[in-house]
């Protein structure tokens, strides 16, 4: 590439067809490339080449690159500059692209073309030499002020004939209109920027009228109404408009706008002054909590306990409430009916396994791929400030290199502290005083102890198999008919059937496995149900397709009982043996009349 102290370059180029801006040579211009021929070549060229030669490509301009790649090429501009690519930054966002920082190293002027696909690739001759362009002048694009990174179409013009000028002279002549009329472009600038605060307003009254012609300028004008309407504090009021007046000024195509975009979407998005009406009234609460769940009525009275001094006095800033017991015992379910009698929006922020501070505490947004953490993403989603969140398996927290999550966590539950809580990716503070925090937990033998400090621990003990057999009847059996869309009139669990799917099929202190296995007895009868349904629906018995179905053509009378045989053939052999006495076993077989049995398992399973 050098020759007698004279860099050359190669005699073969890649073209790259711009239609904005002009790559002179000493200058940086920034590139957005989109169209099908110039993505090739930045795919195949300037991705994949490995040496110095690989990044010298050829910028023509005044040409635009056909939309698709199978599109004739038009009439290519017959000077372009040589340049070497410096950074190339690929987004798909608006839509896939690549934004291309060129350095202008010489002149040259197109012989003839090689090829036109993939890219274009052409003969070229070296129009001037390269010593003199050596350092790279400013960017051209990167300019201070918004206003006067946008090159007007005479500037344009002007710019490609200073390139298509090749005796210096001439170069000369062409430049120094534009250069004057640059400097009274400042001139001016400066004069705007000392007017009245009267005369300000009417600017930026010109420029929002301007902006909403654009699309982009639509969008930006709709961001900024709803940062304005998002009723949040002061500070964060303030980090929006000014993080608003940095998204105007940026192209679209600069990676940091889609950032940026995303950080104002989420801050105007975010429940800032938006809240539920709590609706409590004790009574009610009482029925409700009764009527979700049997037994546990020692947890049931400190709750009504808790909600009752809530209601009389709303700025409680009292413990948090941690209900500490095996799986499946209700934990959840009780913090979601707490939820209901207070009118409140209920999110579930699993725990089990983080041990990312980051994931409470969000990320930096100087962080690639940052997020905010777990407590302002379910405030975004429940779209209220005052929601029930629930920290499920606190007791599952763990650590890592990456900050200890429970001390994050301490902050959030500290009635003295969470009215500030800042999330690293906001960076600004949420009032979280509002949010009523329960937690749950297995045990609370692995919970941090500052943690557990700040905290009420209710038990919540495993059922006895009796209690286990009302819940099952009261709670799990009408739930699970509901979600497989049966009724008690198509099936039917007796009493009689719970103790043997309880102790036979389950070994558990709460009822989840149990409710489980209602749930695959609910699917076996749920086919045959259908089946039957099908059958009467579309086609009537006749002697020929009762022969084609088998036995399993005549639908099966209802209700479908439940009783041990059956048991046996949708659940399989019991999975633990039981011990039953004499009595109770026969006691069982009472109950269990054969021919109502026999009649039914025929419907079912034959
Ligand atoms: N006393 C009860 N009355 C009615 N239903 C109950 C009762 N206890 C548990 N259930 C039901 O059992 C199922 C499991 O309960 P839930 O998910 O609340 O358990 P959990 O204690 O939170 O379990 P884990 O610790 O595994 O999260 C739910 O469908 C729930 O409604």
């Amino acid at each position: 590439m050098v020759s007698g102290g004279a860099i050359q370059i190669p005699s073969r180029l890649p073209l790259l067809l711009t239609h904005e801006g002009v790559l002179l040579p000493g200058s940086t211009v920034r590139f957005s490339v989109d169209s099908p021929r110039n993505m090739h070549l930045v795919r195949e060229r300037l991705l994949k080449g490995t040496s110095l030669k690989s990044t010298i490509i050829g910028v023509i301009p005044n040409t635009r690159d056909p939309e698709h790649d199978t599109d004739d090429l038009p009439t290519l501009h017959k000077i372009g500059t040589a340049g070497i690519a410096v950074q190339v930054v690929g987004s798909n966002w608006p839509k896939p692209h690549y934004t291309l920082l060129i350095t202008g190293l010489c002149r040259f002027s197109v012989s003839s073309l090689l090829k036109e696909r993939p890219f274009v690739l052409a003969e070229v001759k070296q129009l001037d030499q390269l010593e003199r362009y050596t350092t790279p002048q400013r960017d051209a694009t990167a300019t201070d002020d918004g206003e006067l990174g946008e090159l007007s179409e005479k500037f344009y013009q002007a710019a490609v004939q200073v390139l298509d000028a090749l005796s210096l002279e001439e170069r000369f002549k062409k430049a120094l209109p534009m250069l004057t009329r640059q400097i009274e472009g400042l001139k001016l600038l400066q004069k705007t920027r000392k007017t009245s605060p009267d005369n300000e307003k009417r600017v930026t009254d010109v420029q929002s009228l301007y902006e909403d012609e654009d699309d982009d300028g639509d969008d930006t004008a709709a961001l900024e109404r709803k940062v304005h309407g998002a009723n949040m504090p002061e500070a964060a009021l303030k980090i929006c408009l000014k993080e608003l007046k940095r998204l105007k000024k940026m192209p679209q195509s600069m990676p940091e706008y889609a950032l940026t975009r995303n950080y104002l979407d989420l801050m105007v998005e975010l429940p800032w002054s938006k809240s539920t009406k709590d609706c409590l009234d004790i009574r009610a609460a009482r029925t409700l909590l009764d009527n979700d769940h049997y037994a546990m009525n020692k947890l049931k009275r400190r709750v009504l306990e808790y909600l009752a001094v809530r209601q009389l006095k709303t700025s409680l800033k009292g413990p948090i409430l941690c209900f500490v017991g095996p799986p499946g015992v209700g934990k959840t379910s009780v913090g979601r009916s707490i939820a209901r009698t207070l009118g409140r929006e209920f999110h579930r922020i699993a725990l089990g396994g983080v041990c990312d501070q980051s994931d409470i505490r969000g990320h930096r947004r100087t962080y690639v791929g940052s997020m905010p953490g777990r407590i302002i993403n379910g405030l975004k989603t429940v779209g209220v400030n005052n929601p029930v969140f629930l920290l499920d398996e606190v007791d599952k927290l763990g650590k890592s290199l990456q900050g200890d999550p429970a001390a994050a966590l301490l902050e959030v539950l500290d009635p003295e502290q969470n009215h500030g809580f800042t999330d690293h990716y906001l960076n600004v503070a949420f009032d979280l005083s509002q949010v009523l925090f329960i937690a749950t937990a297995n045990t609370t033998a692995t919970i941090p102890p500052a943690l557990l400090d700040r905290m009420e621990v209710l038990e919540v003990p495993g059922y006895t198999q009796e209690e286990k057999v009302e819940i099952a009847h009261r709670h799990l059996i009408p739930n699970q008919l509901e979600q497989h869309g049966l009724t008690p009139q198509q099936l039917h669990i007796p009493q009689s059937t719970t103790p043997d799917i309880i102790s036979r099929y389950t070994r558990e202190a709460g009822v989840r496995s149990l409710e489980r296995k209602i749930g695959a007895i609910c699917r076996a009868v749920a086919v045959k149900v259908a089946e039957g349904h099908t059958l009467t629906k579309t086609e009537t018995l006749t002697p020929e397709n009762s022969k084609q179905h088998g036995d399993k053509a005549a639908p099966p009378e209802l209700p479908i009982v439940i009783d041990h045989i059956a048991l046996k053939d949708i659940l399989g052999p019991p999975v633990f043996e039981m011990e039953v006495s004499r009595e109770r076993k026969s006691s069982m077989c009472s109950v269990h009349n054969p021919q109502v049995y026999y009649r039914n398992m025929q419907n079912l399973f034959s």
